[in-house]
């Protein structure tokens, strides 16, 4: 029997799954949740502002030391019989590291400093860097900027990295690695500064072809060149190729075999596709969690505006990934799970039920239209089609009977309609969707949100019957990279996972979101397009 390790690094925790490479069946999972979590507002008691959104990387570290002798305890094989490891990690994730690879932040001396720590990929301190590398782009003789969808969203990497030469030389100066969390785990792997090809050309200005486009970074900052030769710079490895082997001091520490096959990293989201078998042009697969992201496959490079980037390569060699997403989605949910009140808190804990589930019951007894509530779900800026992370949320209807279950269905509503905007874009730019995918953490756990999804998509959703989508898609890498299959396709044969069900559209409640999406459609316009001030004058006052 061969096995193959899956790591995927989520927002929230990282999840290690140990499957047989043959049959694709899971021989045991572990789940290790970030200790630190996600720091916002304030650092160890200081504050710091609202839009930063920072992680300790010593908490990946310890996804690795406590998540793996767990999963091969309860695996019980042979760890000989183990192949290869693929780890993929949300995108565009910062760590800021020295020479030996130590973060930045686990040093005395910048504890207390916001900018040695991680920025994760939903931070937007850097929204000034993006809005002035936009306008600066606009006007650069290129066509590059149409593969991003003709904008520059303040998640990526090097709003990131202009933030960091900014606002703090001292922190910059001790860097030695900028890097991607997944490559950072993978070069801590096997002791070598590698560099995915698929984060790279979605996050980075960068394609195989041109490189780094330095005629660009010129007319940002002068010191951004250096900055990206010295510390971005490392040997490129690209999805579905080893990038190195186990250190015996890596293989010892985790108990796996000395010399283990690791594979380049890839993008949670993007792996999620390999686990699913989702790898066809014409199908669009939804990756849902914390954010939502819409990926697609096809064999040419269209530019589409408002989507998030088209990279060759970067999920099945030989097809361009596209991406496009939302910022906000299990996150929004989330918000509104802290604000009921004490009765449903109390109900829940007395049915050991979550309040999540309880809220998915409360509000499915309205039918579709009935909250008489219309929603932009932009709490935490909008990544497509606008990308712009200065807007804000916005829920017209209200009355005085409006119950929060009523705003939960509203928000479930209006992550559906940004969709269909974005599905919207993506037919208009000339890629059909033929079929439509849902995976990750969320699908399985909301019946309501699918059916939702499909009465607003007006299509059937296929929901994928695990969580762990993007840990099997870093497994089949892993497989591959340790030649227990050949090629990608072949892993995905043999190991992706099962549907649990497909969800279809009801014809009467089609009707009735087709209003709704018209009036959703204006505000969009409205608040995204005529005057988007509007929501950043509100953020300024705020600040
Ligand atoms: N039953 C549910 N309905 C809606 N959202 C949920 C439910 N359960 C969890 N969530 C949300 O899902 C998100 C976690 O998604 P998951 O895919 O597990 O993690 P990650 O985003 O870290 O990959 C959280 O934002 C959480 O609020
Ligand atoms: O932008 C991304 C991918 O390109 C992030 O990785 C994604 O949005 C975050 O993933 P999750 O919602 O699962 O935490």
């Amino acid at each position: 029997m061969k096995y193959a390790i899956g790591i995927d690094y989520g927002t929230g925790s990282g999840r290690i799954i140990i499957v047989n490479i043959y049959t694709g069946e899971v021989i045991s999972i572990s789940v290790v949740k970030y200790k630190s979590g996600t720091i916002q507002s304030s650092l160890n008691n200081q504050p710091i502002p609202n839009t930063y959104a920072l992680q300790d990387a010593t908490d990946y570290m310890d996804v690795l030391i406590e998540g793996i002798p767990s999963a091969l305890k309860q695996a019980n094989i042979n760890k000989e019989d183990i192949v290869g490891v693929g780890i993929d990690f949300t995108s565009s994730t910062v760590v800021i590291a020295d020479e030996q690879l130590q973060p930045l932040s686990s040093k005395e001396n910048f504890k207390n400093n916001p900018h040695a720590y991680v920025k994760l990929w939903k931070h937007h301190g850097a929204s000034k860097e993006a809005e002035e590398m936009y306008d600066i782009a606009k006007g650069h003789n290129h066509n590059w900027l149409g593969n991003y969808g003709y904008n520059v969203s303040s998640e990526w990497m090097i709003p990131k990295v202009l933030e960091l030469i900014h606002q703090d030389s001292e922190v910059l100066h001790e860097t030695a690695y900028i890097m991607e969390a997944g490559d950072w785990i993978v070069s801590n792997l096997i002791d070598e500064n590698v560099r995915s090809n698929c984060a790279r050309g979605f996050k980075t200005f960068w394609n195989e072809e041109d490189g780094f486009f330095y005629d660009y970074y010129e007319k940002l900052h002068p010191n951004l060149p250096n900055v990206i030769k010295e510390k971005l710079e490392g040997r490129l490895v690209k999805i579905g190729e080893q990038a190195g082997t186990l250190t015996p001091k890596m293989s010892q520490m985790l108990g796996l075999p000395k010399g283990l096959p690791v594979a380049s990293a890839i993008i949670d989201a993007h792996s999620a596709l390999l686990g699913v078998g989702s790898i066809q042009k014409n199908q669009l697969t939804m990756v849902m969690g914390t954010s939502t992201c819409h990926l697609m496959l096809h064999e040419e490079q269209k530019q589409i505006h408002g989507i998030s980037g088209s990279v060759k390569d970067a999920i099945v060699p030989g097809l361009y990934a596209y991406e496009a997403g939302q910022s906000a989605v299990g996150d929004l949910f989330e918000h509104v799970v802290h604000q009921v009140p004490e009765s449903y808190e109390k109900e829940a804990r007395e049915r050991n039920i979550c309040i999540h589930t309880l809220l998915e019951e409360k509000a499915a007894t309205k039918r579709a239209g009935e909250t008489g509530l219309v929603a932009l779900d932009w709490h935490n800026g909008n990544r497509s089609i606008l990308s712009n992370s200065n807007l804000r949320g916005l829920v017209i209807g209200q009355t005085l009977h409006t119950k929060v279950e009523d705003i939960y269905r509203a928000y479930m509503e209006a992550t559906a309609f940004g969709t269909k905007m974005i599905a919207e874009s993506y037919k208009d730019w000339g890629m059909q969707i033929e079929e439509i995918y849902a995976c990750g953490g969320l699908p399985q756990k909301n019946a309501l949100l699918m059916q939702i999804y499909a009465d607003i998509l007006n299509k059937p959703i296929h929901v994928s019957a695990t969580d762990y989508a993007p840990a099997f898609g870093a497994a089949i890498l892993g497989a591959v990279a340790g030649k227990g299959h050949e090629t990608i396709e072949d892993g995905i044969k043999h190991m992706k996972q099962a549907l649990l069900k497909t969800v279809y559209p009801i014809e009467k409640n089609v009707a009735i979101y087709q209003k709704l999406f018209e009036i959703y459609k204006e505000l969009h316009d409205f608040y995204g397009k005529t005057r988007p001030d509007f929501m950043q004058q509100l953020k300024e006052i705020s600040e």
